[in-house]
């Protein structure tokens, strides 16, 4: 027989004790299960085991209709009396053989896993899942044991086998549950990610448990379909992102950007629903940069005025905007001279010190200086066309490799083909027109509609597939600006063209489209 598979994704642990007024447990589960929650934990310390039983029967009934398991806490006998799916077990509670033993092949039996010691004896012990934490200090467990913070939670997901599901426990809220999940693949192979989130307050104490738990839900989701593609319907799923990114409201995308291109990237801007602003004012950055849900920054250095003049310029907006906004650069001819070759580098070293926050965006040259590379540019034009397989694979090595030494930014190569990477997985898109290359300040804009419609990851757990979706909308949009009859006469009636495509809202249709290919690297 199969062991149990449970779904961790959105694990609700109970704690009667933290109930809003007037609301019962039984209500506030089914509520939970409603908005999204897939397991459910009875954690009841302060029943008498007559109560615990009693309560188990009325959760389980619901459980039941709604089809989600439900375990009890360190309670073999009251898992066996309620008739449920399983125990969570710690240290101090019957050992995870005898549990098994008792309660057979098909019961769920969960593990809690502090520190190395414990995990361990953990995979000796043979549990269906671990519950791995605290992450944070918590209340809700006055006795626990020492946080392991983000640093630590990666540290023991990496010897914990991809085929052991384990979920994440202790502190997690909705601010925090899209960094944990996405701390949890950062550092890590993608196979030893976390299978999702357990949590008691965060969810207890909510008057609105069915909506606490969908937005929940929303941010763990994404890091789960990153670690298994295969269960990603992307076509919808990148749709919801073009779709998305609004939801806070309009971003407001703070530009510092070269003056060829400032007007076309408040009109691009503006197109896509997000708002423009311009300022190279850095007493209003800090305003600037918490004017609203979501705010993002982009950095032009098409034309900087020299390493000095624009360096503090530069730095004082990451330092104003790295309060969990995301940034995106664009390296503006990085490989044309010595001063933009040591200006970009030290933008790109900035933007490694800010977790993942940071997108680059540049051409072939660009990226190539950025990554260390000989090359060799006039003016801010790119270095070469990157044809050819051989081609494409080595340059998706090398911005698969540049970011990873970023830690964390995802890269962005435009080029005949755009080469995307995190670091962890590397895209190639295929959509484009030549006539882009024909109007100037058109790769510029980019950045503003990545800058856009990495909103739609909010919490950062799906930088990579928005900024993926964000460049093919460009592209596509460009393409079929280029392609539809009757036809422009040239660049400047293709690109107003192209405004009014970025201005319409995103089909399925227009997904379909969108030719994106994975490369392992
Ligand atoms: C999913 C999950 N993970 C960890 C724990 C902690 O269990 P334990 O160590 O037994 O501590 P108590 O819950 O008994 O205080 C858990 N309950 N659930
Ligand atoms: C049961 C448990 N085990 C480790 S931390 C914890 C409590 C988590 O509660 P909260 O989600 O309220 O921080």
């Amino acid at each position: 027989m199969a062991p149990p598979n449970p779904d961790l994704t959105l694990y609700l642990v109970t704690d009667s004790s933290l109930l809003p007024p007037g609301t019962t447990l039984p209500e506030h589960v089914r509520a939970s299960i409603n908005g999204g929650v897939t397991i459910v934990q009875l954690r009841e310390k302060k029943l008498s085991t007559a109560a615990f039983i009693s309560l188990g029967k009325q959760v389980h009934a619901i459980t039941k209709e709604l089809g989600v398991p439900l375990l009890i806490n360190d309670r073999v006998d009251v898992s066996l009396a309620v008739g449920c799916e399983g125990v969570h077990v710690g240290w101090d509670d019957m050992d995870c053989q005898t549990a098994r033993k008792i309660l057979g092949p098909d019961a769920i039996i969960g593990l809690s896993v502090s520190n190395k010691e414990q995990l361990a004896k953990a995979l000796e012990a043979g549990p269906t899942y671990l519950g791995v934490g605290p992450v944070y200090a918590t209340p809700t467990k006055p006795d626990h044991n020492t946080p392991l913070g983000l640093d630590g939670l990666q540290q023991l997901l990496q010897h914990i086998p991809a085929n052991l599901p384990c979920c994440a426990i202790g502190g997690i809220n909705a601010q925090n549950a899209g960094t944990v999940m996405n701390a949890s693949r950062s550092k890590t192979s993608p196979a030893s990610s976390l299978n999702g989130l357990a949590i008691v307050s965060a969810i207890m104490a909510s008057p609105e448990p069915a909506k606490t738990c969908k937005s929940l839900k929303s941010l763990i989701v994404p890091s789960i379909l990153y670690k298994n593609p295969q269960k990603v319907n992307l076509t919808s799923y990148l749709l919801q992102m073009l779709r998305n990114f609004r939801e806070n409201g309009p971003p407001l995308i703070h530009h510092i950007t070269n003056n060829v291109s400032k007007t076309l990237h408040a009109n691009v801007t503006l197109a896509i629903g997000a708002s423009p602003i311009m300022s190279e004012n850095e007493s209003e950055f800090q305003d600037l940069a918490r004017l609203g849900n979501s705010v993002s920054l982009v950095l032009n250095m098409g034309t900087f005025l020299g390493e000095e003049a624009t360096k503090d310029l530069f730095i004082n907006a990451i330092k104003a905007h790295n309060c969990g906004n995301y940034i995106v650069f664009d390296p503006v001819g990085a490989g044309a001279t010595e001063s933009r070759r040591n200006f970009a580098r030290t933008i790109k070293e900035a933007g490694a010190t800010l977790g993942n926050s940071m997108i680059i965006k540049g051409n072939e040259g660009e990226i190539l200086t950025l990554a260390g590379e000989n090359v060799s540019m006039r003016g801010v034009d790119g270095a070469g066309a990157n044809s050819g397989r051989e081609r494409e694979r080595e340059l998706a090595a090398i911005v698969s490799k540049l970011a990873k030494d970023c830690r964390g930014s995802t890269i962005v190569m435009t080029g005949p083909t755009d080469i995307i990477s995190d670091g962890v997985k590397t895209f190639l898109l295929r959509n484009g027109d030549p006539i882009q290359t024909m109007v100037t300040g058109i790769g510029c804009v980019l950045s503003s509609v990545i800058a856009a419609i990495l909103w739609s990851s909010k919490s950062f757990s799906d930088k990579l597939l928005a900024t993926v979706a964000a460049v093919s909308f460009f592209n596509l949009s460009a393409e079929l600006a280029a392609n539809t009859e009757p036809r422009p006469a040239g660049p400047a009636s293709w690109a107003i063209r192209f405004v009014d495509m970025l201005s319409k809202e995103p089909t399925e249709d227009l997904v379909r489209q969108f030719r994106i290919e994975e490369i392992k690297v």
